[in-house]
Order: structure tokens, then sequence, then C-alpha cells
């Protein structure tokens, strides 16, 4: 037993500042970070938690997901708050930290083709060391699909190599033998690690909340090269890269937001931005026809597709449609709409011709 005596001197003692705890919930495309993301705020109980979302696509489908506004900080009907993070992680954390209201517990969804690193270090080389405290990060992964080739993604490594828990996810998809194969690779890139099976994210919360799990000692060699100013830059990288890619798919120089907050972190696909990883958004004000919408999804939509997400308005129906589409399969959900009704849908893949898809979707439109 620890004896506790009170300390003699004046000088207080080194008293830990324990901030706002923060989750971090990375993991790649369409693994089931939203999904997780969602079980914890049906069963966070009475905590007030934050939700910070960032997507890869000028589109964000998943907040639309967890609430139905679309401003830039919203409130859920469960009486937490969720807040995007395109302008930048640092502004968004602020943004939270610097309400009234209670909020206990922050939890950040990170892209599918983002490295935790540079997101960890904003936490843990700003300011923001003193406010928050890193809890742990999440790393979902999707057992079906992912495979020892981690999808040719430096992304989808570092996620493992720095996830706190790895959450083997959608284990209702994958046999006894890929299971056992995914967690031997996973303890090749990470000793020891900590591994959940889960199907649709459920797991019990105090095994993933409140465990404070990430080793902060183990980052403090990573910090010390690091300047301050480059660390609330990283999220806007997609945004960029989304404006631009139609002409600029296999671009080898950058442009100059690129270069100025490259040289940290050691990142050497640095011209190989997200993986390869681009994202292409369509909208429209009128509807799908139903018909036309799965013969393209059947036979027409290109196989370099690794992900597909939106919120559809067919003119056959009154409902709101949530179209998910992962890997080999899709689903169609349907609830209410809660704003006047629209298309909007998010095609991800490596080397997608835009054209293309455009064509495939106006096509579709009644
Ligand atoms: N069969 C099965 N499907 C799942 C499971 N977990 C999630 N899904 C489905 O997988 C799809 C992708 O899930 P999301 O939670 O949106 O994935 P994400 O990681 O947020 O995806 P990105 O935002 O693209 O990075 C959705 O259709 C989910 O319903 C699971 O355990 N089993």
């Amino acid at each position: 037993m620890t004896q506790i005596t009170a300390p003699k001197s004046e000088v207080i003692p080194n008293i830990p500042k324990r901030g706002m705890p923060i989750t971090i919930i990375t993991g790649f495309l369409g693994s089931g970070k939203t999904t997780l993301l969602n079980q914890i705020l049906n069963n966070k109980q009475d905590l007030k938690v934050a939700v910070l979302v960032n997507e890869f696509g000028d589109i964000n489908i998943d907040s639309q997901l967890l609430v139905s506004t679309d401003d830039d900080m919203m409130e859920l009907s469960n009486g937490c708050i969720c807040c995007t993070i395109n302008d930048g992680l640092l502004d968004a954390v602020y943004r939270v930290l610097e309400r009234e209201d209670r909020v206990d517990y922050m939890v950040i969804e990170t892209t599918g083709v983002a490295d935790p690193l540079p997101i960890i270090l904003t936490f843990l080389g700003t300011e923001l060391r003193d406010l928050t405290n890193i809890d742990s990060i999440l790393t979902v992964v999707d057992a079906e699909a992912f495979n020892r080739e981690h999808f040719q993604s430096e992304a989808a490594l570092k996620q493992i190599t720095y996830g706190d828990i790895i959450l083997l996810n959608k284990t209702d998809l994958a046999s006894k033998e890929k299971l056992a194969d995914l967690e031997g690779f996973i303890y090749e890139v990470k000793a020891g690690a900590k591994i959940l099976h889960t199907t649709y994210g459920k797991v019990a919360l105090p095994l993933i909340l409140d465990v404070d799990l990430t080793p902060k000692d183990e980052y403090s060699s990573l910090i010390e090269e690091d300047t301050h100013d480059d660390h609330d830059h990283d999220h806007h990288d997609h945004d960029h890269h989304d404006h631009d890619h139609h002409d600029h798919d296999h671009h080898d120089h950058h442009d100059h937001d690129h270069e100025h907050h490259h040289h940290h972190h050691h990142h050497h696909s640095d011209h190989l931005e997200n993986d390869g990883f681009v994202s292409i958004s369509f909208q429209s004000e009128r509807p799908f026809d139903v018909h036309k919408f799965e013969t393209f999804l059947g036979e027409e939509m290109p196989q370099n597709v690794f992900r597909a997400k939106g919120i559809l308005w067919f003119s056959e129906s009154d409902l709101r449609h949530i179209f998910q589409l992962s890997g080999p399969r899709y689903q169609l959900d349907a609830d209410e709409w809660m704003t006047a009704p629209k298309n909007q849908v998010v095609f991800i893949g490596r080397d997608l011709n835009r054209e293309e898809i455009y064509s495939h979707l106006n096509n579709c439109l009644v």
C-alpha cells in the first residue's frame, strides 16, 4: 500500500493536469468508424460527449447520419454536440472547449485515409496538451476486407501501429481462419496489441472509453522535433486535393500549401497524397430513378470504387435513402427527410475517372 503523506513544503507537488479526455477513432475507409461512433452515442448514458468528424470528401455524409443539420457545430438530439473539423482540428477542438455548456468527453473520428500520428501530435505538441488528455486511439479494422497487403496504404498500417486498441470489426463477415490470420498480422505489426472482436462496433463502453491507454511518453521524442505551427494543417490536405484532383490526379508537383507543411513526420509518400485515394462528390437537386441507379450499381460502377456513401433521393420514394458501399457490398436504408430532399454522394478509390462517374450518375437523374 502506498503511504500518502502531506507535502511538507509550501510548494504544490506535481499535480497531474487532467484535461478533457479524448478518444480518437481511426481505421481505414469503410471499416466501421461511424458505426462505432453511433454505438458510443447510443450507449453513453449521462456522459456529455462532443464528437468531431472529419471526412475524406467535400460533402460531410457522416455528420448527417449522426444528426440532421448542416451547421459546423451541431446539437445532437441526445444532448451531444457534433462538429466538423474541415477548418482544422485545432479550431474545432477550441470551439468545443470554449463552449459554456458542460462537455465531459470528446470523440474524434478521423478520415479513413489519415495517418493518426499528426493528429496525436496536435494534442501532445501544442497548448492543447494541458487542456486535453488523449485517452486512447481506437483502430477499427474491417475483418473481411483487410489483409496483409493493407490496401497498399501506409496510412492503413500506421493506423494499426498507433492504435492502443484494435477493434477487429465485421467479424460476422470473416471466417475463423481469416480472423486468426489477421490477428497474427496485427501482432507482427504491433507486439502486444490489444484486440477486441466486434460486429457493428458493439462493445462495452468501459472497455474503450476512459481507459487511459495512450503511451504519451513514447511520443515525446517526436514532439521535440516539431514546430508548433504545422499541426493544424493536416486536415486541409484532402480539401485541397478534392478541389483540384480532377486535373491533378497524378501530379508530381505540389502547390504551395502542400509544400510548407510536409517536412515533418517523415512522410515518404508525399507525392502520393492520401496513398493515391481520391474522392469524387456528386450533388443534385433532382431525384434519381431508382431502377437506373440500381443498374448503375450492379453493372456500370467502376471496379476501382473502394468506398461510396450518400444520401439519396429517388423519384419513386418519399423517404431519405442512406447508401453505403464498402468493398464488394452495398446497402440502402431508409428514414425520413428532415431537410429538403436532394442527392449527395461521394465515391472514393484510386484512379477514379470523374467524367465517367458523373456521366453515369447524370443518366440516373429523372
Ligand atoms: N456486416 C457488417 N457491416 C458493418 C459492420 N460494421 C459496419 N458495417 C457497415 O459497413 C459500412 C461502413 O461503415 P461506416 O461505419 O460508415 O465506416 P467508416 O469507417 O465510418 O467509413 P469511412 O467514413 O468511409 O471511413 C456501413 O454500411 C456499415 O453498416 C459489421 O460489423 N458487420
